[in-house]
């Protein structure tokens, strides 16, 4: 089956300063989550397939067609929508209107294109006279993605589109926004360097760092087997220990010994446990000796940061009923397979 969107050695950059180092990614139907630290180029991957701008090289293809390589498509000819991170609703214009300016004028009954909108992003009819001021900020968004989807696009690209929104209406317009776009049928590109946005929404996660993409995959692939350390932390904010495996189904380590995920080669390896392995217990019980160090207090839970007697520091989630004080002297265990990296000879 043809891929919605298909990314080719991509390669972009500001003044002769590269960003992107020769993407590739496969966007089938469903929300493609690109989850990345702030600078990693999300943006600019983004805007060089929408046609802002130019790449140095690849190609880009939509649903079969090319629109960069051997020729260059003008943006608004590529068959994409596209969300920018504030929404950039036109102040000015109605709610009916906003959604109608991406339509062509060969749209036969533009009303009865923006109803159909306006329900598809769950608005009320009575919404299409009001203007952007008089909206919530995720109603705004969800505007926005009408405003994107009206003309019926192969693949909508969406820029952080809820990091201006609050944390319980950043979960619900999310959820709204991936309904809206899977009863249009819409494949999307979503970016974010929310990880639980990623993880939640997307279908496929592409992680990026320093304009590369590191690993591309499930959410539950690339959060339970990560295929690098730097995802592994990013991701799982798993803290990274120095081991040893001898005979490949275990290691051992600051914490004593672990089993591995994996059966993997004896040598020196990188070893990434993600904080809900980790249980932290009173001084005295089964487990590594340590301090804590810092604790970090969500309500639903804490993450407690810890120093092993060997110096090295590990980050555990623990209930919030039985959070450590800081400078306690405690036992820290393993729960569970630990993901081990060979380091290199
Ligand atoms: N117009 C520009 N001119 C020059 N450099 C730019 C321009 N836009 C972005 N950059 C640089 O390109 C790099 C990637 O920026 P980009 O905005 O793509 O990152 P990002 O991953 O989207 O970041 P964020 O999550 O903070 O939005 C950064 O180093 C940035 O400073």
């Amino acid at each position: 089956m043809t891929a919605a969107l298909e990314i080719r050695g991509l390669e972009a950059g500001y003044r002769g300063t590269p960003v992107l180092r020769g993407l590739d990614l496969v966007v089938p139907d469903g929300v493609t989550a690109i989850l990345g630290p702030s600078g990693c180029g999300k943006t600019t991957l983004l805007r060089a397939v929408a046609g802002f701008v130019t790449p140095s090289a690849g190609t880009v293809t939509v649903a079969g067609s090319e629109v960069v390589g051997r020729r260059t498509v003008p943006a608004r000819l590529r068959g994409l929508g596209y969300v920018p991170q504030d929404g950039a609703l036109f102040p000015h214009l109605s709610v009916a209107r906003n959604v109608r300016f991406g339509l062509p004028r060969s749209v036969r009954d533009a009303d009865a294109r923006v109803a159909e909108m306006l329900e598809l992003v769950e608005l009320p009819a009575t919404m299409a006279t009001r203007y952007p001021h008089e909206l919530s900020g995720g109603q705004q968004q969800r505007v926005a993605l009408a405003r994107a989807l009206a003309p019926r696009p192969r693949v909508v690209l969406l820029d952080e589109p809820f990091s201006s929104l609050d944390a319980s209406l950043r979960e619900d317009t999310g959820r709204a926004v991936v309904r809206a776009l899977r009863a249009a049928g819409a494949a999307a590109v979503l970016v974010t360097h929310d990880q639980g946005e990623a993880l939640s929404l997307a279908d496929q996660v592409a992680v990026m760092l320093d304009g590369a993409f590191l690993q591309v995959g499930s959410p539950g692939s690339v959060y339970l087997t990560p295929s690098d350390p730097r995802v592994a932390s990013f991701l799982g904010h798993a803290s990274l220990l120095d081991g040893k495996v001898a005979d490949g189904r275990e290691a051992t380590c600051a914490l004593g010994v672990v089993p591995l995920q994996t059966t993997t080669a004896p040598g020196v390896v990188r070893l990434a446990v993600r904080a809900e392995q980790l249980q932290i217990r009173s001084a005295g019980a089964d487990g590594a000796p340590a301090e804590v160090v810092d604790i970090s207090f969500y309500g639903h839970d804490a993450t407690v940061r810890v120093r092993l007697d060997s110096g090295e520091e590990l980050s555990a989630r623990t209930p919030a009923t039985s959070v450590p004080t800081a400078g306690d002297r405690v036992s820290v265990r393993v729960v569970g397979d630990v993901v081990a990296f060979a380091e290199g000879p």
